[in-house]
């Protein structure tokens, strides 16, 4: 029996959309209001499914309780809060704060750590009530 459990953690954060090599138009053109040079904020919805066979005896895939701890201490507690430019973070420097490079790096975070009997099937990151992005690992 394959079943998939999902958790849902929320964060708020600050971000900006810009690449330093470009010009101010050229990252206004592409950009638009992301790029404004004073930040702006979201209140993001993380979504993480894993897949797997429940436990016999338990029941559960995992305990959605140690899967929230387990986002808190890797994500949420890290982003909460945060300028996802210039506060320390698990993005490789030079990585813009967008909703698809977000899903990729929480997805790197993530993956060590579930136990053997699942494995993480998606990322899904919710930046606004009209935008998310979701990841599945390929
Ligand atoms: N492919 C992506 N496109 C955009 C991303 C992204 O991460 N990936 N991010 C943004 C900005 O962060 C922007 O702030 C999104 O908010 P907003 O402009 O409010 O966008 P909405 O579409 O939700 O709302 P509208 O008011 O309808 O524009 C932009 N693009």
């Amino acid at each position: 029996m394959l079943v998939y459990l999902s958790r849902k953690e929320s964060f708020n954060a600050a971000h900006q959309l810009w690449v330093p090599s470009w010009s101010d138009e050229k990252n206004f053109e592409i950009f638009g209001k992301c790029a404004n040079k004073n930040f702006h904020g979201h209140n993001y919805e993380l979504w993480v499914t894993l897949k797997g066979k429940p436990d016999p005896v338990t029941g559960f895939l995992m305990d959605a309780k140690v899967l929230a701890k387990l986002m808190r201490e890797k994500v949420t507690d890290i982003l909460d809060h945060s300028n996802m430019n210039m506060d320390p973070n698990f993005l490789p420097e030079g990585v813009l704060p967008t909703t698809e490079n977000l899903v990729y790096y929480i997805w790197q975070e993530l993956a060590p750590f579930l136990p053997d009997n699942c494995q993480l099937h998606c990322v899904k990151l919710q930046e606004t009530p009209k935008i998310y992005c979701e990841y599945f690992g390929e």
